[in-house]
């Protein structure tokens, strides 16, 4: 392809005279010695075939744009009598194009044929090129030596679609206005989005509602508050009375009560609020069944508030475990590395004051104290918690006019404050044009408002702007994502945010709807459309498996989809039937784990376990379709089997009520290697299906006695991660390990626990002590901030870390890193072992910190290379 492309343009370079040493490296393609020989200070533009038009030639754009940062003239012709621009122009290169158009190269030079870099994009078909050259100012009527337009060019070539761009682009006369729309101008592009979580019932559409409200239905609003709360006590002798039921429905069970109409998936607004401006406010239901879509509309995002409300009549535990429940909530679905300013605020608001004994100020402020005390104890249990606000707010939700509601405006209006010179830079006109045309084509697309990105791409340039590529429509896309305007998820662009989070996701997820879904959960396209009839079935589906609802099987030649949501069936007996013979010989292989949230972290696991359902199978559509392989779900649970290797995933609850997900394998004699394998690679697709939901949550690998697995025991003794670890750390040979059982009072090898006994594995095992800091999951890194960073009254935090580890204090508060965290600088730069940190947490009497690694760091890691199953 390039030598044709050479050949038909006469662009080949000379051969015929001696290179510089840049130029051998251009033709290496060697980016490495290009950049040394800059840095020495080499001539850049030496020979009649200079080192810039190479690289042209050899499509190597990283080259090129580095000798173009460097400094290398773009207007010397090479032997052919070719400048850069027709060189990049006739290959398609864009992002050469671009850097050229942008460091003030002419786009109105011909080539000594006559033609013009328009003319050679045209001819070569590079539409995109053609856009960019068009918005770096070209003269579209340039004819060639031939009296020809670029636009006949195209046509002669075949390339309608550029003639066609160029005719309209003469058509409107618009072409200066377009390129004009394509820059930013100095004004800001902020939406602050305000996230309101928490329990049903806790007020949440209430405060929205109340923040939307004038100075009239303010008015309006108290008086129809007083009516709903009729149901509601009045006096604190009445709370008393209905203090068992209020705290039940607002338990961290997540029921919602009849009294009042609860949210259906997340309500979406935008409001316009005296002195704080435009804001979107996302009302995310406190019904359960809808949190497994919460993650795509919780990303870190500067540009949002997340407001976390409690009911201060429930008890004050109820209080502290609600408010802590949605902080890791919120904590787990963002990547925990991330430097604290991509995170927005967390503000704690207390509601329903006004059932309490609470008295007010002159200025009608609130005084609470209990309010304030739920702060503190959240403060003391989660002391990691980047950006939670010092500050809780009082209120009653049903009166926006109130002292409450001030405050909480005077804080958005300072957040907005904060942040909005952050966006200057990034408002164009493109974006403002959008924001109107947005508002036509919703109502064009009223019954399905989703378009893939391509024909979004087409529809925008074809009534908005002729020469937006894709670089400007991808920002711009992520732009309307980040304000609430559109939601864009894989090649699809949901062109109204309320149509998907209430009428689609509000319907399909409802208590209601999935009590009336097949109770196997498995739907083909009519099926689908004979319980939803609102839209064309083929089209939901797609858009429900782009969000990871569902998953497309193919059954007998037959689409089925496959939503683990849905599913309802009950636990087979005999799934794991301890007769089966091809397990019941002393050498068949046993082994299991559970995965935990660190202790603290309630009910996390079961909003990402039908994820895992959907994870599983696509890996035995993709990795285990050739074998004799095979995957059963039901609510909650799977199994799968490989060949004779069988495993058990599945969702469950200890005596506590403490949610895990327990993994087991089993294998017939002889299989261990395999069972090690199976297992690892199960775990890897659990791992990766609850990472990809919640990135910034912890997981504790607890590892189930093989000896009981054998014997069926009922509740089979879990070996602690930090037992495990600190065994290992501190063995002198690792195989020696033995670990004490209390059950069957007798000790088990590590290599039965972690090996299926198969000491030849121990070469595919990197132990979790020898790992480096750096591998540290990301959540436990933050906890370990939280531990670390404060000042600790006998300096064992971060500082005498620091130097135990070789690095002194200077050199990481030095180190250039947008962290504001010393110990998250030290973790992130460090080259010790975890096993080295413990020992030095250790060593500094630093229990509390050794223990967060010793029982969320891994135990160990298999070597890449070997785990070939
Ligand atoms: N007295 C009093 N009642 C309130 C307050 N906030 C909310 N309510 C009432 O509590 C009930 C539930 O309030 P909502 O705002 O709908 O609750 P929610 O948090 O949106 O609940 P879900 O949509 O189920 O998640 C309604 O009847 C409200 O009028 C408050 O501060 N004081």
């Amino acid at each position: 392809m390039n030598d044709s492309l050479s050949r038909n343009c006469s662009y080949s370079p000379s051969d015929s005279f001696e290179y510089t040493a840049l130029q051998f490296a251009v033709r290496r393609n060697s980016i490495e010695q290009v950049r040394y020989l800059i840095e020495s200070g080499t001539d850049l533009d030496t020979g009649p075939d200079p080192a810039l038009h190479l690289a042209i030639r050899k499509y190597n754009t990283n080259i090129a744009i580095l000798l173009l940062e460097s400094g290398a003239c773009f207007e010397i012709k090479d032997s052919n009598g070719d400048l850069p621009i027709h060189i990049a122009c006739s290959l398609g290169l864009l992002e050469v194009v671009k850097v050229l158009c942008a460091l003030g190269c002419s786009v109105e030079v011909p080539t000594t044929k006559g033609l013009y870099p328009l003319h050679l994009a045209s001819k070569y078909g590079h539409i995109s090129v053609v856009r960019c050259l068009c918005a770096a100012g070209c003269n579209i009527e340039v004819r060639n030596t031939d009296n020809i337009r670029a636009d006949i060019t195209a046509l002669k070539y075949g390339h309608n679609n550029i003639a066609d761009l160029l005719d309209r682009l003469r058509a409107t006369g618009q072409r200066d206005v377009f390129a004009r729309h394509l820059v930013p101008t100095s004004r800001p592009a902020l939406r602050l989005s305000l996230r309101l979580l928490g329990h049903c019932g806790v007020g949440k559409s209430s405060l929205a509602k109340s923040l939307g409200a004038g100075l009239f239905s303010s008015l309006f609003r108290r008086s129809s508050s007083l009516q709903s709360n009729k149901s509601r006590p009045s006096s604190p002798i009445n709370s008393q009375i209905e203090m068992d039921v209020t705290s039940r429905q607002n338990s961290i069970t997540f029921e919602s009560s009849a009294h009042y109409h609860s949210t259906n998936g997340i309500h979406v607004q935008n409001l316009d609020i005296s002195n704080v401006g435009d804001i979107s406010v996302w009302d995310f239901s406190g019904q359960e069944s809808y949190f497994p879509v919460y993650h795509h509309f919780l990303k870190p995002s500067p540009y949002s508030i997340t407001a976390i409300l409690f009911n201060l009549d429930d008890s004050p535990s109820v209080q502290v475990q609600q408010v802590c429940f949605w902080i890791n909530f919120l904590l787990a679905r963002q990547n925990a590395e991330l430097p604290s300013c991509d995170y927005g605020q967390i503000i704690l608001v207390a509601t329903h004051v006004d059932l309490t004994r609470a008295v007010k100020t002159q200025q009608g402020e609130w005084v609470c104290p209990d309010a304030q005390n739920t702060l503190e104890s959240v403060k003391k249990l989660l002391p990691h918690v980047p950006n939670l606000m010092d500050i809780v707010i009082i209120m009653d939700s049903n009166v926006p006019a109130s002292f409450a509601f001030k405050q909480f405006k005077t804080i958005l209006a300072n957040i907005k404050q904060n942040i909005i010179q952050q966006t200057i830079g990034t408002w164009t006109g493109l974006l403002e044009n959008t924001l109107t045309w947005l508002q036509t084509v919703k109502t064009d697309y009223e019954q399905f408002p989703v378009l893939d990105r391509v024909t979004f791409s087409e529809l925008l340039r074809n009534q908005v702007n002729l020469l937006a590529s894709d670089d400007h429509i991808d920002e711009l896309l992520q732009q309307l994502h980040v304000m609430g305007e559109v939601f864009c998820i894989k090649y699809l662009v949901v062109l109204s945010v309320p149509w998907l989070t209430s009428n689609l996701l509000g319907e399909l997820l409802s208590a209601d709807f999935i009590s009336s879904t097949r109770v196997i959960g498995v739907y083909s396209v009519d099926d689908f459309q004979a319980s939803y009839m609102q839209c064309d079935a083929s089209k939901v589906l797609e858009l429900l498996e782009a969000l990871n609802l569902c998953i497309s099987c193919e059954v007998d030649g037959e689409i089925e989809y496959e939503f683990p949501i849905y599913n309802q069936i009950e636990t087979l007996d005999g799934l794991w039937n301890p007769d089966d013979s091809r397990y019941v010989s002393r050498n068949s292989s046993y082994g299991g784990l559970r995965l935990y949230t660190p202790s603290g972290i309630l009910c996390q696991l079961k909003s990402v376990f039908c994820h895992v359902q959907i994870k599983l199978r696509k890996a035995l559509i993709t990795s285990y379709a050739d074998n004799d392989s095979d995957l059963y779900q039901w609510n909650a649970g799977s199994k799968m089997c490989s060949m004779d290797l069988e495993s058990l995933i599945f969702l469950e609850e200890d005596q506590n009520g403490v949610q895990y997900i327990e993994i087991k394998v089993r294998g017939p004699s002889q299989s261990s290697h395999c069972c090690f394998h199976f297992f690892e690679n199960i775990k890897k697709i659990v791992k990766k299906a609850i990472y990809s939901i919640c990135p910034g949550l912890s997981l504790e690998t607890h590892i189930l006695s093989p000896e009981e697995l054998r014997l069926y025991t009922d509740e089979p003794y879990c070996y602690p991660p930090q037992i495990v670890t600190a065994a290992i750390m501190d063995a002198e040979s690792t195989l020696d390990v033995l670990l004490y059982n209390p059950n069957i009072s007798s000790h088990e090898t590590i290599s039965q626990l972690v090996m299926f006994d198969d000491v030849d594995v121990a070469r595919h095992i990197q132990w979790g002590c020898a790992l480096n800091v750096q591998q540290l999951p990301g959540p436990v890194k933050l906890r370990l901030c939280g531990l670390l960073d404060p000042p600790e009254p006998h300096g064992r935090d971060w500082c005498l870390l620091a130097l135990r580890l070789g690095l002194c204090q200077k050199k990481i508060a030095a180190l250039d890193s947008q962290h504001s965290s010393h110990t998250m600088r030290l973790l992130t730069t460090s080259d010790c072992t975890i096993g080295a940190l413990i020992t030095s947490l250790h060593e500094l009497d630093r229990q509390d910190a050794a223990d967060v690694i010793l029982k969320s760091a891994p135990v160990f890691n298999v070597i890449v290379e070997h785990a070939d199953v």
